[in-house]
């Protein structure tokens, strides 16, 4: 388990911006997914060490982060910083301390490695957003740290560097390496990522970011601006959320007692791994179901096709009770 969060905050000024009471990550790859301002940048930070929690704890492979050797994480900035000099000399850079006359040879392969295909003897002032940000991870990978987090990795890069790296990087976090990185396409993050860590305003939010509602309670009933959910008993929550594979669908009502049932349209679908996530619009709000692909074919689904959309009560997961959460 590369990292685990206790009762952490972070802030900047008067402001909390992150208020994680315990998150563990584990190696493979994670994504974090959050609107602007959710506080990925920040958590990214602080696992990277680059700065250290207000309050709170991170652990590092059971350590305080704070003893760990620096060198083992590797993080790429979403804007990455690049000294003077070529492509070719900053990879070198990191390579400075260490022992043997290879250096050249191996930040080559770095720069090979991350899809560089410009002029290692290019001055990095001359180079694309995207160049900038495969200089930044070979940077990091020359080291060969046990964890990358990456910032935004994607924002800059042309189609052919995000399907490379889309490739990449599961391949390379195996054998207990982590990977951990930013994104705002909840797509690429799911089919990527072992685990996605959704935050909202600085807070864990429900997990199966798919369908997540913001809105406010009244009694066991949870009102989002378009839709009216039944939840199994009175609570008080900012945000509810249901995983996709809690949801039925159907062709027509259901006899049951799902309490949660929404007549909607197929808006669409996609199929991974036997699988078929459908997205189903309902009154201006969307949920996402996943169905087998032979349930999906049984049903004939096909985007425009009036679909019921059949959940629990119970199925519903709550966040955001009272708190003194600064804004
Ligand atoms: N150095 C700083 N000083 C003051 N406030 C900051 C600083 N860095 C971040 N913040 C604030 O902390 C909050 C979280 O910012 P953060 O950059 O972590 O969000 P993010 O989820 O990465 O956003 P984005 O998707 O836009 O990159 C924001 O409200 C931001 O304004």
């Amino acid at each position: 388990m590369p990292y685990r969060l206790e009762a952490v905050r972070h802030g900047y000024g008067e402001r909390t911006v992150l208020e994680i009471d315990r998150l563990e990550i584990a190696s493979g790859v994670t994504a974090l997914v959050g609107e602007n301002g959710a506080g990925k940048s920040t958590l990214l930070r602080l696992l990277a060490a680059i700065e250290t929690p207000r309050r709170g704890r991170v652990l590092f492979q059971g350590k305080p982060l704070i003893c760990v050797d620096r060198r083992r994480i590797g993080w790429v900035m979403q804007q990455p910083y690049l000294l003077r000099g070529s492509a070719l000399d900053n990879v070198m850079l990191g390579l400075r301390f260490r022992r043997g006359g290879d250096r050249r040879r191996r930040a080559l392969a770095a720069l090979e490695t991350v899809g560089f295909r410009a002029d290692p003897a290019r001055p990095a002032t001359m180079l694309s957003g995207g160049q900038r940000q495969q200089v930044a991870l070979a940077r990091c990978l020359v080291l060969e740290p046990e964890v990358l987090l990456l910032d935004e990795p994607f924002s800059h890069l042309d189609a052919a560097t995000q399907c490379w790296l889309e490739g990449w990087l599961p391949a390379w976090a195996v054998g207990g390496r982590a990977a951990v990185f930013s994104d705002h396409a909840p797509d690429r993050c799911r089919i990527l990522a072992r685990r996605v860590i959704a935050l909202s305003q600085g807070r864990l939010v429900p997990a199966p970011f798919a369908n997540v509602f913001r809105g406010r309670c009244e009694g066991n009933r949870f009102l989002t601006k378009r839709l009216t959910l039944w939840l199994p008993e009175p609570v008080t929550a900012t945000h509810v959320g249901v995983d996709p594979r809690d949801i039925v669908l159907s062709l027509q009502p259901l006899e049951s007692s799902m309490r949660n049932r929404f007549r909607g349209r197929v808006v669409a679908l996609a199929e991974a791994g036997g699988e078929v996530r459908v997205t189903v619009a309902v009154s201006g709000e969307r949920f996402e179901a996943v169905v087998t692909l032979a349930s999906c074919r049984e049903m004939g689904l096909t985007p425009g096709q009036p679909v019921w959309v059949n959940f629990k009560a119970t199925a519903l997961h709550v966040y955001g009770g009272p708190s003194n959460f600064s804004q």
